[in-house]
């Protein structure tokens, strides 16, 4: 049966998800704050700021009108950047409200909220009615918007606590080349996504810096430990961690140059600021602010996390990168594990 869904935010993301439902069958509105998109999209069928030389498929309708997007929606995606999802969700709250509908809620975005720490489905929750909450869906997985624009096979988790929700979601976006697998860990996913770009911006600086495969291998292998080890400490399942929203998304975010926290840690690894690197993207860098909620949590929490802490460092307090890796290099030696098999809570 044929779903309405609203995909709030037309960036590079929202608006290959909202094309890949298009081409789904289902019926879709591309909400946009930015009136300047609207013709773009409607007529021309392109994005270029944010997908250059892409074809959107020609049913894609873009709109400004946010009640019109998610009047009578069966589901609302949102795909904003992390730091912006609390605004668009109290912008929708009124209007579910005055149409009395009961959507099922999901979102892509891959960060941890500035100044709250919470992850997106908790900022969510925290603005929308309580009957929504148990039925919100993540998704997430290694999926780079370019490489799905031209149908490259994709994998991804659609985690909620409620499996008949994470199974909805799971229906609508399965095509030959885009597969989802539904799972019900949303503090693992959600921080794996997060977690993984903190790491991406390390590896990016690796290759700017010019470092060989076995030290990018190394930044990945004890990245995932770290993000792991604050993962469980925040109710995590450890078994998430080597999944899509893991070790999945950490591949493919710490190899690619579609990546922008990638692209961004290259950039300071090839001397540039981080100042200039961010004004020069024109797109979000998740990691960049979630660098400091995961400094703050680590803190907070006692969880060891040096590889997130030195890109911090990077980031916020103007550490040559050379120096932080020196510093990483000197840490007193010791076990590889920091828990047992039988006891990965501990
Ligand atoms: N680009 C990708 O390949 C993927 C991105 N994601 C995640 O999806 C989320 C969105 O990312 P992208 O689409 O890539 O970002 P983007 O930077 O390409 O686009 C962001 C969009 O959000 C809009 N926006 C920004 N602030 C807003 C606000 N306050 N209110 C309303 N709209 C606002 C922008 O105008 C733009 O249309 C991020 O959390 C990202 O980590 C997840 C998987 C893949
Ligand atoms: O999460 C992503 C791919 O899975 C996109 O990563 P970037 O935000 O670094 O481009």
């Amino acid at each position: 049966m044929v779903k309405k869904i609203a995909v709030l935010g037309a960036g590079s993301w929202g608006s290959v998800l909202a094309n890949l439902l298009v081409e789904n069958g289902q019926q879709v509105a591309l909400w946009t704050h930015d009136p300047k998109q609207i013709p773009e999209i409607n007529t021309q069928h392109t994005n270029q700021h944010y997908l250059p030389n892409f074809q959107f498929h020609p049913e894609l309708r873009a709109t400004v009108d946010l009640n019109a997007a998610v009047a009578d929606a069966d589901v609302i995606l949102f795909v904003v950047p992390t730091n912006a999802v609390r605004s668009v969700a109290e912008q929708v709250r009124p209007l579910l409200a005055a149409n009395g509908t009961q959507p099922i809620i999901a979102h892509a975005a891959k960060g941890l909220e500035r100044g709250s720490k919470a992850r997106v489905s908790q900022v969510l929750a925290d603005v929308l009615p309580a009957s929504l909450h148990s039925g919100i869906v993540v998704i997430s997985g290694p999926s780079h918007a370019e490489d799905v624009a031209t149908k490259d096979i994709t994998t991804l988790a659609a985690a909620s606590e409620s499996l008949a929700a994470a199974t909805a979601i799971q229906k609508l976006f399965m095509n030959p080349y885009f597969r989802l697998y539904t799972n019900s860990d949303v503090i693992g996913v959600e921080l794996g996504a997060a977690l993984k770009n903190v790491i991406a911006i390390g590896a990016g600086a690796l290759h700017g810096l010019g470092y060989g495969d076995n030290t990018k291998a190394a930044l990945m292998t004890r990245g995932l430990a770290e993000m792991t080890r604050l993962g469980v400490k925040l109710g995590a399942d450890p078994m998430t961690f080597i999944g899509l929203s893991g070790v999945g998304d950490l591949i493919v975010t710490c190899t690619s140059v579609h990546s922008r926290n990638w692209r961004a840690g290259n950039g300071l690894g090839q001397g540039q600021t981080v100042q200039a690197v961010l004004a020069n993207m024109g797109m979000v860098v998740e990691g960049y602010s979630t660098a400091k909620v995961v400094h703050e949590l680590a803190a907070e929490l006692g969880v060891e996390m040096p590889i997130s802490e030195a890109i911090y460092q990077v980031l916020y307090q103007d550490a040559p990168i050379r120096e932080v890796i020196t510093n990483l290099m000197q840490r007193a030696g010791k076990p590889e594990f920091d828990f047992q098999v039988t006891g990965l809570q501990k």
